[in-house]
């Protein structure tokens, strides 16, 4: 995940020399001789533009004005308004509805300040608030983790949920038709979508429906060079809904698979625009009609598309300038405020900068903690609580016996290699490659023994450690030899007595020392046999060691 992304100037000499393609787009805003141009250029505005301006737009022409290479962290504001309420659930053993109180008032204002609606937000804190007071305890989970996971479930549904596929017509071009205000990046997006779908292998054609502002389609045939996709155009006398139509039928006769309508956009919503919208999409029967918002907007955004929809009907939104947001607000209201989804979001000026919106990528994104819910997720998966309790009934009465170790080596098989599942444990990433790697051998070594042993031996290991004749047939069962099936059954009862150990000083609310723990284990192995067999049995000790090492971390 890219956290912070560096916003380079798009206008200034050297960015043109760089990038001759963008500098004739932008010297096509910059003729616009329309009210617009000044807003593209940072140029002096009346109080009434400034007023339609967007924040993203004051952004860039302060970053302009200032010649500074300003740095946006995405939803950064969000993540760190939201980092405050985990930290107040430190030293908590259960999340209660009292000790969340303090959070969810922190995740509140968090969520209003990324300028998330009143009423998105009340409902969200009160569906939070519920499933963290009822969610289970998931052993080896604290409360905090557990309370990243609830808010991580309800940004993902917030935000719709699954991701929302593009929809593609029957039979005959499938029709996109993209609607929006003005600037927002609407002609830009008609060029990234129309990338987006040659690259599925669909064959595209732009149709340059803005005739209002001459420059937008000199600016759509521009891109639709960059991106190698025809654009039909009709110059600026003929309607809109006329140009879309004979634009549909020039791509039927081509055998394109899907056109992309360019339509013009306003300041401000109207009447005039709204009824045009209509006409081109009586001409052409779209199956997508996107509605291109700011996401700078806020919940701005989120209102317009509730009022496209209304007037117009639309299937989904595209959220741009994603790039720039620390807030969040857009992304977070679309879908709750709208009912439409955001099917793509664009994050940053080049034409490769457009992707589906992953409502799961964008929550893990705004937590900054994919980690701790992966992990909370393998937990959950793998880890039943009456398993838990059960394990650990069997640990503190010192009945921890083979087939639980069974039962735990699968669990880790599960849960995925212990190289991962320990990279995953704040702070447990001291262990090398090699270890971990020793440590897994060791464990398939242990299996084998382990699984010739009668089912009374596995229950009773009793039995193996008071009968040599046992020990022997074990040995010769598994390959293995004499010594090498004494010293497992020894380390179970190794095992049994330093789970134990762990046991207590884990309900004891201390973390157990686990350095203090290898140091007296490994004291008492020097301590252990004749200098021979410590010689002989010291790798295999040393990788016992490093099992148990495994299974502290899980
Ligand atoms: N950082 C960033 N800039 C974007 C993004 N999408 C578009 N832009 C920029 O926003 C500006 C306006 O984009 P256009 O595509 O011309 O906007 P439009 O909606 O077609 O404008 P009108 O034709 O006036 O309605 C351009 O400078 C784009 O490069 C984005 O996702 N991130």
């Amino acid at each position: 995940m890219e956290a912070t992304r560096t916003l380079a100037l798009s206008s200034s000499p050297a960015a043109a020399r760089r990038s001759p393609e963008k500098a004739a787009v932008a010297s096509l805003h910059i003729r616009r001789f329309s009210t617009t141009s000044s807003l593209h250029l940072g140029a002096p505005q009346s109080p009434a533009l400034r007023a339609h301006s967007s924040p993203f737009q004051a952004w860039r022409r302060r970053r302009r004005a200032g010649g500074l290479v300003v740095r946006a962290e995405m939803f950064g504001q969000l993540t760190t308004g939201l980092e405050s309420a985990w930290n107040k659930l430190r030293g908590v053993d259960v999340l209660t509805k009292e000790n969340i109180a303090e959070p969810m008032r922190d995740i509140r204002r968090a969520l209003l300040e990324a300028d998330v609606s009143l009423p998105v937000v009340r409902r969200f804190i009160e569906s939070v608030s519920e499933k963290a007071v009822g969610t289970d305890v998931i052993r080896g989970v604290s409360p905090d983790q557990q309370l990243v996971k609830v808010v991580n479930d309800e940004l993902v549904q917030l935000m719709g949920g699954e991701v929302s596929d593009l929809v593609f017509a029957k039979s005959g071009p499938t029709v996109i038709l993209l609607a929006g205000l003005q600037g927002v990046g609407k002609t830009t997006a008609c060029a990234k979508l129309a990338l987006y779908l040659k690259k599925m292998g669909k064959s595209c054609m732009l149709v340059a429906a803005d005739v209002y502002r001459p420059a937008a389609i000199d600016q759509l045939t521009i891109l639709g060079k960059k991106v190698g996709v025809p654009v039909y155009s009709e110059g600026t006398d003929a309607k809109p809904s006329q140009i879309a139509k004979n634009g549909l039928k020039e791509a039927k006769s081509q055998k394109k698979d899907v056109i992309i309508v360019d339509t013009a956009g306003r300041l401000q919503v109207d009447k005039a625009m709204m009824s045009e919208l209509k006409e081109v999409k009586k001409a052409v029967n779209p199956t997508e009609v996107l509605l291109v918002v700011d996401a700078m907007t806020g919940q701005e955004a989120a209102g317009l598309v509730s009022s496209f929809n209304d007037e117009i009907g639309i299937t989904g939104a595209v959220l741009t300038k994603l790039d720039g947001d620390s807030r969040g607000g857009a992304a977070l209201s679309v879908k709750e405020v709208s009912g439409k989804p955001i099917k793509f979001v664009g994050q940053g000026e080049r034409i490769e900068d457009l992707e589906p919106f992953y409502p799961d990528r964008m929550a893990q994104r705004i937590l900054g903690m994919g980690d701790v819910l992966s992990f909370v997720e393998k937990a959950q998966e793998v880890m039943r609580q009456e398993d838990a309790e059960e394990l650990q009934k069997k640990i503190l009465s010192a009945k921890f016996n083979f087939n639980d170790f069974l039962k735990q080596t699968e669990m880790i098989a599960k849960m995925g290699s212990f190289g991962r599942l320990i990279g995953m444990i704040p702070g447990m990433n001291k262990v090398t490659p090699a270890q971990i790697r020793e440590a897994e051998k060791n464990l398939k070594f242990m299996e084998s023994m382990i699984n010739v042993m009668t089912p009374e031996e596995r229950e009773r290991p009793e039995l193996l450690a008071e009968s040599r004749e046992r020990r022997r047939r074990v040995a010769k069962d598994s390959g293995k030899t004499e010594q090498q099936v004494s010293q497992l059954v020894a380390q179970l009862f190794q095992m049994r007595a330093r789970m134990q150990k762990m046991m207590g000083a884990m309900q004891g609310k201390e973390s157990p020392d686990m350095d203090e723990l290898m140091e007296s284990m490994k004291a008492e192995q020097a301590g252990a046999g004749t200098g021979q067999r410590r010689r002989k049995y010291g790798n295999l000790r040393q990788r016992q060691l490093d099992a148990m090492r495994g299974f502290r971390r899980r």
